[in-house]
């Protein structure tokens, strides 16, 4: 997509945390304690983090103390944001040497974590991919129905198991078909909640087991869906989830639902971990390569 696009399309679905970062109204205040402490509120409303916005605000306060806030501060918060995403590739996953390509992905229920397998799959298959999607959420036979559907629009092979299948059986048939067939991308849904966090996790890793040890290097990522809207929330998901099995980057949805917008930061701050997509909204072309520079300059719109 155009840059131009892909900045409209950042603006609308961020709109809701784009006011927070209206500063434009300030130009003329004083950089005071009291406009230091009204920034400082702005940053956390926003879900920013406390580490990040702490930051921030010590950088301002050296760098603007006694001036007057105009277009220089904006372009150094700015600045100051862009540099705790520490972008690096957008939306660039890696890829296996050899066919097939394996994405495990996790995150609890509700995150968006189907419509984002079903959004992934329509723009791999549209980049010229052939793709088999596993449906390992075998405890909620209406999750696998959901990922049928999509997987039937994507028009890309879907593997199930019968209700309550061991999951990692459902990831092992699907390896072995997709290496059979010569896929380019299987991709790998999981179930999102179990009676216990251990039972997820424990499930996960025999997944993720199974699955390095059919295709030897694989997964070539592990990707946490995590709903924007639960802001810090989804900073203690991540940590559950990447002590577990290793995530090697995030999928942050529901952006255009929220003010939290600013969690990106705090993710990748406190996780260590890229932020590969971003969700804007319920449609299919709605899962954007996240792009540090476009998401900031569109908080600033
Ligand atoms: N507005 C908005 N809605 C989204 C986005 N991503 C997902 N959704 C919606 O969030 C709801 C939950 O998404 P699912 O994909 O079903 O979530 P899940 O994590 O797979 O949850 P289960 O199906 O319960 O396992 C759906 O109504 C989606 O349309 C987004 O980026 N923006």
């Amino acid at each position: 997509m155009a840059i131009k696009g892909l900045f409209e399309r950042f603006k609308k679905g961020l709109a809701r945390t784009a006011q927070l970062f209206n500063f434009r109204t300030w130009f003329g205040r004083k950089v005071d304690q009291s406009f230091l402490d009204d920034l400082e509120a702005r940053l956390i409303q926003a879900d920013v983090g406390v580490a990040a916005t702490t930051r921030i605000i010590d950088r301002v306060r050296e760098a603007f103390a006694d001036k007057t806030a105009d277009e220089n501060l904006v372009n150094f918060v700015k600045g100051e944001l862009k540099g705790l995403l520490e972008d690096t590739t957008p939306g660039v996953l890696a890829t296996a040497a050899k066919k097939p390509t394996v994405y495990l992905i996790a995150g609890v229920n509700g995150s968006g974590k189907t419509t984002s397998i079903a959004k992934l799959a329509q723009r791999l298959k549209d980049q010229g991919n052939t793709l088999v999607l596993a449906a390992c959420d075998t405890f909620r036979a209406a999750a696998a129905d959901q990922l049928e559907i999509w997987a039937k629009r994507a028009g890309t092979e879907l593997v199930r198991g019968a209700s309550g299948a061991d999951p990692a059986s459902v990831a092992h048939d699907a390896c072995q078909r997709a290496v059979a067939r010569g896929i380019d991308i299987l991709i790998v849904d999981t179930a999102g909640r179990l009676h216990t966090q251990t039972h997820l996790m424990r499930e996960l890793e025999k997944i993720r087991n199974v699955i390095q040890r059919l295709i030897p290097g694989s997964p070539h990522e592990v990707l946490l869906v995590l709903d924007g809207t639960n802001g810090q929330n989804a900073i203690r998901q991540a940590e559950v989830f990447t002590k577990s099995i290793g995530c090697t980057g995030v999928i942050l949805t529901k952006l255009d639902g929220t003010a939290k917008g600013g969690v990106a930061v705090a993710v990748r701050q406190s996780m260590k971990l890229p932020i590969k997509f971003i969700g804007v909204g319920e449609g299919i072309e709605d899962l954007q390569p996240f792009d540090a520079d476009t998401f900031v300059e569109s908080l600033f719109e």
